[in-house]
């Protein structure tokens, strides 16, 4: 028994809720993606002064639901046509879930066909080239896996799978079909997590490393500038696709791209992606903030379906992960500042920036009742100084860019991990704040990739699949089930 089972700490005596699943489990028997975040349509009903609001979610809700539809390329769902013309991993598993509230064998199917990508070695790779297109750089020809022609990229992404899974399966209108899914999954799943451990924690630090800005998902996240000032390599020339769908300044620069290329072509030619030795010789090795929350939530979510299908033994491997990885999260805390932070190491110097990656250990429920008040005071230091949260940067920081990919705009998944988080430690107002600044921001700027936080403009690439997934499955859900509900007939109703 790790030692935080019994001291005080949130996930222990206020996240239980029942006696198999008595240390991990949340709040809400509804699981992850509704745990009382979003207002139920009724509340909705009530709260609403002003009709037209009303009518404007019913319309973001028709909207999500085409959305996924339009960028649906028959099993698996692109994050955005053009921009982003593969399956990518964590924007499939979030997106699993939108599908999972109007069509349930849809939403396996993405699991599924994200799962069909998995290495020998059980690595998830962060995008499946699954079919041809050349809107998106780098692509298979460069990428150059193992396999001829490259099925994936050579890296991962953060692992948000299980949670999905979790979802799906406690929600599912079909109970025998969501067992059969999960009784092919989960090993799956198990062998996913087990990579994490081998190829990025062998020295056993408890916390995983990652070995590339894009494992992050915050690519270009102020937290990698000190740790990506290694030289760039002789590159061969190359073109990028994405400043023919997006506005220059909101992405990354060159010098970003140049770095990028360098640990792409570096795990490729010398080492052929062997992790075994990726960990080793890369000049980029980070704990970070958003994978390893993400992976401590995601065993706990592992370990609720593993106590579902009576599998003890692996019950007790996740347990370890997850003592471990309590463990391992100590060294992320940054006592003065208040905030967890990104750890190089290669250095073991705690990254200088404030991201919002900081406030993602309340989601894993990691941080003690203490640390999560010291992190709500820099959250509502930051909520004061902009319009729309959560900023993925600290506004004081003078690197903030509204406009600038992970440095200053709001991203709806990780306002949902927040607002979730934040409700798990009982400020339920700061997470109505989250929840609502959300819905504004799609109702003024509709699905777009992400969000300008003083203006509440819309960024970057548009009719974006994880924004519609999340008013499906967390902002709008009562409506979107209703109208699931009415569209497919009568199903076991989730709520
Ligand atoms: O910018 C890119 O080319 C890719 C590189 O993986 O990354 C962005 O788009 C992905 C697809 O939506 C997201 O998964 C990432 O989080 C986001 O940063």
């Amino acid at each position: 028994m790790g030692p935080y089972r019994d001291v005080d700490v949130v996930t222990v005596d206020e996240l239980t809720s029942s006696k198999e699943d008595h240390i991990w489990r949340s709040k809400s028997l509804l699981g992850l993606f509704s745990i009382g975040d979003s207002l139920s349509h009724e509340e909705h009903s009530e709260h609403s002064e002003h009709c037209s609001e009303e009518d404007k979610r019913a319309s973001i809700v028709r909207e999500s639901m085409e959305v996924l539809r339009m960028n649906d390329r028959g099993g698996y769902t692109v994050p955005a046509e053009g921009l982003y013309p593969f399956q990518w991993n964590w924007d499939s598993a979030i997106v699993s879930a939108g599908w999972a509230v109007f069509d349930e064998g849809r939403a396996w199917e993405e699991l599924e066909t994200l799962f069909s990508g998995q290495w020998e070695d059980g690595m998830i790779a962060s995008i499946n080239f699954h079919q041809f297109s050349n809107t998106y750089f780098p692509g298979p020809e460069i990428w150059g896996t193992p396999d001829n022609p490259s099925k994936t990229s050579g890296i991962t992404q953060p692992p948000v799978a299980a949670l999905a899974a979790r979802f799906l399966f406690e929600n599912a209108p079909t109970p025998a079909l969501a067992r059969a899914k999960i009784d092919a999954l989960f090993p799956k799943l198990l062998a996913w997590h087990r990579w994490w451990y081998k190829a990025r924690d062998p020295e056993n630090k408890g916390v995983v490393a990652i070995l590339h800005p894009w494992e992050s998902g915050m690519d270009n996240s102020p937290a990698w500038d000190e740790t990506m000032q290694f030289p760039v390599d002789d590159l061969p020339p190359y073109e990028r696709r994405d400043l023919t769908h997006v506005d220059a300044n909101m992405r990354p620069t060159k010098d970003t791209y140049d770095h990028y290329l360098t640990l792409l072509y570096r795990f490729k030619k010398a080492h052929g992606y062997d992790p075994e030795q990726l960990y080793w010789i890369s000049p980029f090795k980070v704990t970070d903030l958003c994978t390893n929350s993400i992976l401590f939530r995601a065993n706990r979510d592992l370990r609720w379906l593993a106590l579902q299908l009576g599998k003890h033994e692996e019950v007790a491997e996740i347990e370890k992960w997850l003592d471990n990885g309590f463990e391992g999260f100590k060294s992320l805390w940054d006592e003065e500042a208040g905030l967890y932070k990104c750890q190089d190491q290669i250095t073991g110097k705690l990254a200088d920036a404030g991201i919002s990656a900081a406030f993602l250990p309340l989601f894993a429920g990691v941080a003690s009742k203490e640390q999560a008040a010291k992190l709500v005071k820099n959250l509502e230091r930051w909520l004061s100084k902009v319009k729309y949260g959560v900023p993925s940067l600290d506004p004081e920081d003078p690197r903030f860019d509204q406009l600038q990919y992970w440095r200053g705009p709001v991203w709806l998944i990780i306002n949902w991990m927040i607002s979730n988080g934040l409700r798990h430690y009982g400020y339920d107002d700061l997470a109505n704040r989250i929840t609502e600044d959300s819905i504004q921001l799609t109702n003024e700027a509709g699905l777009r990739e992400y969000f300008d936080p003083v203006t509440g403009a819309g960024c970057g690439g548009r009719q974006f699949s994880w924004t519609a997934a999340m008013c499906l499955a967390w902002l709008d859900r009562g409506a979107a089930l209703e109208m699931g509900h009415k569209m497919s007939g009568p199903k076991k109703h989730l709520e």
